[in-house]
């Protein structure tokens, strides 16, 4: 039987959601509504003249809603995607929400030099697979302390030796006395795709993945 139910795609609410609007824009998906304002959780909106929606969602549950197929696209970190590997296909990177995921720590103490290799330590992080996986095969015991936001306090009022973290400005870690030890890896927003959505609505979504790659090419070279 086809389905139905209007193509979904699930946004990231925060900041990401602002740089993701100018692209929805150019590749013509278009919200019946402002998604920065509405309280709404599930908006309308149509893609070439068809009925779509959005949900607008936390950035972590992104992610979820495409694997579990309640959104057949959606936006999300690459930090999400590491983290949680959910089972979708990734088949665009955005270019948007660019930042780094790194290992930081109070200057005195990085400059002081890594963990050695049997040591034990406290690492904040909202990141426990990514942080623990580091550590392990540094072969540093590490005690993961999972945060929700704002790792940067942990060391402040020792809590933590070190944090995983993002980094963008490298605002936030200056203004809290941390630095940079090692970058794990570059981060930005990329578009999921729920594998069975793709397989039997490959005729909607695959015209969505083609206008917001020239959407991405377009911001890239503008
Ligand atoms: N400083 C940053 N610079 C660029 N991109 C960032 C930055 N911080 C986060 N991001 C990207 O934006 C995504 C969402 O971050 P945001 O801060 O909006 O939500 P959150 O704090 O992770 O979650 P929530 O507010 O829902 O608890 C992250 O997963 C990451 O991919
Ligand atoms: O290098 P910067 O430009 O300072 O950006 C990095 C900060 O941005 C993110 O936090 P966010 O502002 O999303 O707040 P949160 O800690 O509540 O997630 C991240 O977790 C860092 O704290």
């Amino acid at each position: 039987m086809p389905d139905t139910r209007p193509l979904t795609i699930a946004l990231s609410k925060g900041r990401i959601l602002e740089q993701t609007l100018p692209l929805l824009a150019a590749a013509g998906l278009t919200p019946a509504e402002d998604v920065q304002k509405t309280r709404k959780l599930m908006v309308g909106g149509t893609f070439a003249g068809e009925e779509i929606r959005f949900l607008i969602i936390r950035a972590a549950d992104v992610c979820t809603y495409v694997e579990q197929g309640a959104a057949d696209l959606g936006i999300a970190g690459r930090d999400s995607l590491l983290e949680y590997r959910p089972h979708v296909y990734e088949p665009l990177d955005l270019k948007i929400g660019r930042c780094r995921l790194c290992v930081c720590g109070p200057k005195e103490l990085v400059e002081a030099g890594a963990p050695e290799r049997g040591s034990r330590i406290r690492v904040a992080t909202k990141y426990d697979h990514l942080a623990s996986e580091y550590y392990l095969a540094q072969g540093v015991h590490a005690e993961i302390i999972h945060l929700y936001g704002s790792m940067e306090l942990a060391p402040l009022v020792d809590m933590a030796e070190r944090i995983v973290d993002l980094v963008e400005t490298g605002g936030t870690l200056r203004a809290n006395g941390l630095i940079e030890e090692t970058t794990l890896c570059d981060i930005s927003s990329r578009l999921i795709v729920n594998p069975a959505s793709f397989a039997t609505r490959k005729g909607q979504i695959q015209p969505i993945i083609e206008k917001l790659r020239q959407a991405v090419e377009q911001s890239d070279n503008g």
